[in-house]
């Protein structure tokens, strides 16, 4: 007889897979290669930014005390005794209605407290020395770019944990990192399971089909911050996935296979976790798609059966192993960001699992609009493409109607959030919106 699987809540689900989620070691890497890496340190500033005081403008330094009674119809004259490009320090002194020529970044001489940019002067130059008019009254600090006034030393600026995008790379370059220290990427494993699985190389076949899903996990893994490791895929038998399986699992810090893990004669997941000796923490979710979705943990490692249905296979990684990728790179918001929309189409169809729909997120008349994208169901591929969101619309007797508030998973989103708030849902998503558009 077949057996009987007890749906448990994905919250219930994601509680259990996380109590196995641990974070890696970490390592340097050169600056050039820590884009989309995790930052395993704080980075503090160790030196003010900028470091001196710089001119903002190409133009001329002066006392501004100097300055009190020029105006258009009294201009007054300053004598050019220097000038400085960036990079260059004057090292001169600066006497009464004397100023220093400045470029743009260079360094305020010891004895300005003001700049005035080229546009406003008139330059001049008798007996073979240079001097500039100036027709309005400055005052102390103008056109000064200050020591600190962009970061003052000692402040903490990227905590440890953040992904590392362009502007971190800034950062860290400011303050010298040639290496940078980050999290070393979990080597997460993918083992394709069936025997109607043909290679990408392979002429299509009658009863065949060619295998998607390893390449979409091997690109999941990636997205999500982890070190993709395929090795292959393997017909459906039981000796030869057992050892595909028991190998592989030596080499990884995680395992994923697909296929295989649902009640089917030749779905041999179940007997491999028994055969291995796994806890199996959970095979049935109350979720579509995805129910099948089955992890088990071996010594501390978690072994995630994704199902062989493309699109159930998907939204299993996204919600159960991209979080324990994202906590081993010590992330700080390890789960998917998700913030509220409007549902853009109805979705009539009601079921008693929460759903996860691929849907487009966008913006309309300043709001943001979340529209299932294709045919919703488990075993479809087509849809996948063009999702840039899970709708979540919680499981229920009703359907749902266009207009309805909705939580909305982000699946190109690096900021992230927490567990806590990943798991409430915060948005009621019966109550109705006003209709958009
Ligand atoms: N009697 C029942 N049958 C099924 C149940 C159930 O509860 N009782 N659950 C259904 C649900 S829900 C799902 S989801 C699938 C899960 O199946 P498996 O995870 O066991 O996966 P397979 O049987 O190996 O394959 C399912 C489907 O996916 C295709 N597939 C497999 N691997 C790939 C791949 N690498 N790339 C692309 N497509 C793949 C495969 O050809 C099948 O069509 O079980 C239901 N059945
Ligand atoms: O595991 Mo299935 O995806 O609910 O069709
Ligand atoms: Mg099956």
């Amino acid at each position: 007889m077949v057996e009987r699987r007890k749906p448990i809540k994905v919250n219930e689900a994601i509680t259990k897979v996380m109590e196995f989620a641990k974070p890696g070691n970490c390592y340097q890497v050169p600056i050039e290669d820590s884009y989309g890496h995790f930052l395993s340190e704080d980075l503090i500033a160790d030196h003010h930014v900028p470091p001196f005081d710089r001119s903002p403008y190409d133009g001329f330094a002066i006392r501004s005390e100097d300055t009190i009674t020029a105006s258009s119809s009294n201009p007054i004259r300053f004598e050019v005794v220097g000038e400085i490009g960036a990079g260059s320090v004057f090292e001169g002194i600066v006497n009464h209605m004397q100023a220093v020529r400045i470029m743009t970044g260079a360094q305020v001489p010891k004895d300005c407290d003001a700049v005035v940019m080229f546009e406003v002067v008139q330059e001049e130059s008798m007996e073979g020395k240079s001097y500039i008019q100036l027709k309005r009254k400055v005052h102390k600090g103008d056109n000064i770019s200050f020591t600190g006034e962009d970061t003052e030393k000692g402040t903490p600026l990227v905590p440890k944990g953040t992904y590392i995008n362009p502007g971190v790379v800034a950062l860290l370059a400011t303050f010298g990192y040639k290496y940078v220290p980050v999290s070393i990427k979990p080597k997460v494993g993918i083992i394709a399971t069936g025997s109607e699985l043909l290679g990408l190389d392979e002429p299509m076949q009658p009863g065949k089909i060619r295998n998607s899903n390893a390449y979409m996990i091997h690109s999941q893994i990636k997205r999500a911050g982890g070190e993709p490791i395929y090795f292959g895929q393997f017909s459906d038998e039981l000796e030869t996935c057992y050892n595909q399986v028991n190998d592989a699992l030596e080499k990884v810090d995680i395992l994923i296979t697909t296929g295989g893990v649902s009640v089917g004669d030749y779905d041999y997941l179940p007997a491999i976790y028994e055969k291995l000796g796994a806890n199996v923490l959970f095979n049935k979710i109350g979720m579509r798609p995805g129910s099948v979705t089955t992890v088990a943990e071996l010594d501390g490692k978690l072994l995630f059966g994704l199902s062989g249905n493309p699109s159930a296979c998907y939204v299993g990684f996204e919600l159960f192993t991209r979080p324990v990728i994202r906590t081993y790179l010590h992330a700080n918001n390890p789960f998917s960001k998700k913030e509220t929309a409007i549902l853009g189409s109805d979705f009539p169809k009601p079921n008693p699992f929460d759903r996860f729909v691929r849907g487009h997120l966008s913006f309309h008349d300043g709001q943001l609009i979340a529209t299932p994208v294709g045919l919703d169901k488990s075993n479809v591929v087509s849809s996948l493409a063009g999702a840039n969101v899970l709708i979540v619309l919680p499981g229920g007797t009703r359907g749902y109607k266009e207009g309805m508030e909705v939580s909305v998973i982000l699946l190109e989103d690096q900021e992230g959030t927490t567990m806590e708030k990943f798991m409430t849902t915060d948005v009621n998503s019966r109550r109705s919106r006003r209709k958009h558009g």
